[in-house]
């Protein structure tokens, strides 16, 4: 089984950045352990700040991959483009936040992407990623 995670924008920050928000783990750490508790699965991690090569990575794995666990970040609440990529994959998405987007500012309470996704875990931390690996699994 095959698994692919991918991060948007300022996602490479996670454990850095606003750690009132999304915690003091990296991402890195935090994908070390998903192997770890999964170690069946092969979890592949990919982080792009560019919106073109987020939509190359769901289309390059969107058609052969078993799931795809995707926090896109502050695209979620604008990119059309990216919800269309995963409109038109195969594989099912998952949508993960590391906050609870919609107890934040309103313009983060949209999600274009989420529509098209399997189903979205928003607000459970860094857990969240977990979540989707485990509701892919079922
Ligand atoms: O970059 C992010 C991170 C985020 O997707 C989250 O994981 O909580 C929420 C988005 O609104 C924000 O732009």
């Amino acid at each position: 089984m095959k698994i692919q995670i991918i991060n948007g924008p300022n996602l490479n920050l996670l454990g850095v950045r606003e750690p009132s928000i999304y915690g003091s783990t990296s991402i890195e750490d935090y994908v070390k352990e998903l192997r770890s508790i999964y170690s069946i699965i092969e979890i592949e991690y990919f982080q792009s700040n560019v919106e073109g090569e987020i939509i190359n990575k769901l289309h390059e794995v969107g058609f052969s991959y078993d799931g795809i666990v995707l926090n896109a970040g502050g695209y979620t609440h604008t990119s059309v483009a990216i919800a269309d990529a995963i409109a038109a994959i195969k594989t099912p998405v998952v949508e993960v936040h590391v906050s609870n987007i919609y107890a934040r500012e309103e313009y983060r309470h949209i999600s274009l992407t989420g529509k098209n996704c399997q189903g979205v875990l928003t607000g459970f931390g860094m857990k969240g990623y977990r979540l989707a690996i485990e509701s892919l699994l079922m």
